[in-house]
């Protein structure tokens, strides 16, 4: 089916905007393309170190001209629970790549940040600007030019839009992402919750938090909320760099490797020496970022990829903007209830019929271009499928029923849980932002109320200690952006701020910092831009000062008379403390150099 002429209208303004940037990057790609193994430029003495280490078999692949070499890219780690099986996929992948009469050879490893262990730590104020920090370090891998097609190990948040900016970069290349996959289900995500609030009240203990967190987060694969690096797997699925129905199963199982190895085996099969060319950069297009933002969405993933997807499109000279992540939401339905968006699990929401049946629905009404290429070969339909292992550790695949095996996870596109994504961008006269609605009750969509200023997360968390925050109140948590000091995720606030919420009193939170993909319930309008170390009117904001944020008409005001709001002075901070300690004393530069959020927030782009 054609897609929807609305979704039609969004992607052509969208290829109209790019064009010229489109088409330089596409000149670029063409260039450093040919029809010979990509090593063939190098000299004697480059190849022979390339190959150094390789078996006797491998070192006569490569000492010739038509083995094909496959560069891996890990970020295997112990500190992600969803990086660490990563730690034996290249074995894997080496032998696979020798059954298909190929060579596979680590290329390099990116740095890799849990966001679960810095989340109200200093460490956090270093994980936005990884993700370029991983672009880069991929590229170091890649630029020994030794390969023909690559395969990329990454999952969670900043890692696998890092390692996205570093496929198209080398876009002359097939790319496909390897997943690891979830965690098995341990206690639900809204118990873990309760736990929390219960503990921010003083009710319970550290020893009963720490237990309900451990049961939480127990074991290897991705953690099993619907937080970034969840939305990361569903945007390589519904964008073609997975392979059909590889998103979400579980590390250490026979029908994960199976996905790994036959994921290796397309790599070499789609190399410029073969008759399916897939180089990433043509690959992926506008079609492409419209679909992964449908996606986000149908799904109502992370808010971090109001960001993200915006510096992953700009690596392949795509101009996406919040208007056209703001106008899909308006037209692509809620299909999904993953936590914090409902009470179920990334596990659930794959076994109700997962990546298969959302993408089924969405085709079904033409919410998503269906002819577009992915790295299993043209297009989308191919991806409504279940996956189940087949015969002696193959793949198998067959249509993905029409029905949901759990509407309370999954909802047909006939009566979806929302008529729009909830991903709804900001205007007014304290510039743009976000704000995503999927997770935060109707009744909480507007609002009103006096600000009060804080320029620290732990600020608001000594205040409700203390018991002055029980009224309806916005808190306006500034110099938070990414120049200031990084641009943190200040999901520690969700727990007070829902507690407050629970109590029945309004509350919202309004910042130039993040929030995480896990938070939802509290109404937040995050990313505000220009921020308040760049001058931005988030920085004339006073204690008492009226604020409306209202998600329903998309606006964020401070209702204060625009005069005297003019006339005011920019409030400045003292932010030496966030230049060093933990590390932050090697971002200066990065923190000198970042973009503003509405475009990505990056330092390798404008
Ligand atoms: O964007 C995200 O999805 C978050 O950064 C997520 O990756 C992070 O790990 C959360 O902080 C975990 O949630 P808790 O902090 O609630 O465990
Ligand atoms: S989902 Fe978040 S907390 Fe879980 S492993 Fe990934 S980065 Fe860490």
């Amino acid at each position: 089916m054609p897609a929807d002429s609305r979704i039609m209208s969004i992607t052509k303004r969208i290829v109209e905007r790019s064009r010229p940037t489109r088409d330089i990057y596409l000149d670029r790609l063409r260039s450093a393309s040919h029809k010979k193994v990509q090593r063939s430029v190098l000299g004697c003495a480059n190849l022979a170190h390339g190959f150094a280490v390789c078996s006797p078999a491998g070192k006569e692949a490569l000492a010739g001209d038509s083995a094909l070499n496959l560069g891996i890219i890990t970020s295997y780690n112990d500190m992600l629970s969803a990086h660490q099986p990563f730690e034996t996929y290249p074995a894997l992948i080496r032998q696979a790549a020798a059954e298909a009469g190929g060579v596979a050879q680590v290329a390099g490893g990116v740095p890799a940040m849990c966001d679960g262990v810095t989340q109200g730590q200093p460490g956090m104020e270093l994980s936005l600007f990884s993700r370029d920090l991983i672009a880069m370090a991929a590229g170091i891998g890649l630029t020994h030019n030794m390969f023909d097609s690559t395969v990329y190990l990454g999952v969670c948040d900043k890692i696998v839009p890092g390692l996205t900016i570093a496929a198209l970069t080398f876009g002359h290349l097939p790319a496909i992402f390897i997943p690891a996959g979830p965690m098995t289900s341990g206690l639900p995500n809204d118990e873990k919750a309760k736990i929390r609030q219960l503990y921010a009240e003083g009710k319970v203990g550290r020893a009963e938090l720490l237990e309900a967190e451990s049961k939480s987060y127990h074991g290897p694969g991705t953690c099993t909320f619907y937080g970034t690096a969840n939305s990361n797997q569903m945007l390589m699925e519904i964008m073609g760099f997975h392979m059909p129905g590889a998103s979400f199963i579980n590390p250490g199982t026979p029908l994960r490797d199976a996905l790994t190895k036959e994921a290796t085996k397309r790599a070499l099969a789609i190399t410029a020496l073969g008759n399916e060319y897939t180089p990433a950069g043509e690959m992926i297009d506008e079609r492409s970022i419209v679909n992964g933002v449908v996606g986000l969405h149908a799904t109502g993933g992370s808010t971090n990829h109001t960001l993200h997807l915006l510096a992953m499109a700009r690596a392949a000279g795509i101009m996406l903007t919040w208007q056209d992540i703001s106008d899909l939401s308006d037209i692509v339905p809620l299909l999904a209830r993953v936590y914090p968006n409902g009470l179920a699990d990334v596990n659930h929401f794959h076994a109700a019929g997962g990546m298969g049946f959302l993408i089924a629905q969405l085709l079904k009404k033409g919410l998503l271009h269906d002819d577009v290429r992915t790295v299993f070969g043209q297009g989308m339909e191919a991806y409504a499928i279940d996956v189940r292992l087949g015969e002696n550790g193959t793949v198998r695949r067959e249509p993905i029923s029409d029905v949901s095996a759990d509407p309370r996870v999954l909802a047909p596109i006939e009566a979806p849980f929302q008529p729009n994504g909830g991903l709804k961008m900001l205007t007014g006269n304290l510039g743009n932002g976000v704000i995503k609605v999927s997770a935060v009750k109707p009744d909480r969509h507007v609002i009103e109320a006096p600000a009060i200023v804080f320029h620290d997360q732990q600020e608001i968390q000594d205040a409700f200690k203390a018991g002055k925050l029980e009224k309806d109140f916005i808190a306006v948590v500034r110099f938070q952006g990414p120049k200031a000091n990084g641009m943190p995720e200040l999901h520690k606030l969700t727990p007070p701020l829902g507690v407050l919420q629970d109590r029945g009193f309004r509350v919202a939170l309004v910042t130039d910092g993040r929030m995480s993909g896990a938070s939802g319930k509290v109404p937040a309008a995050i990313h505000v831009t220009p921020e308040a170390v760049d001058g931005g009117p988030i920085a004339k904001i006073r204690d008492g000062d009226l604020i409306r944020l209202d998600a329903v008409a998309g606006t964020l005001e401070v209702l204060v008379d625009a005069a005297e709001f003019a006339a005011r002075p920019h409030v400045e901070a003292d932010l030496s403390a966030k230049e060093f300690g933990l590390g932050r004393e090697l971002f200066a530069s990065f923190r000198r150099n970042a973009g503003p959020a509405d475009h990505g927030a990056s330092v390798l782009f404008a």
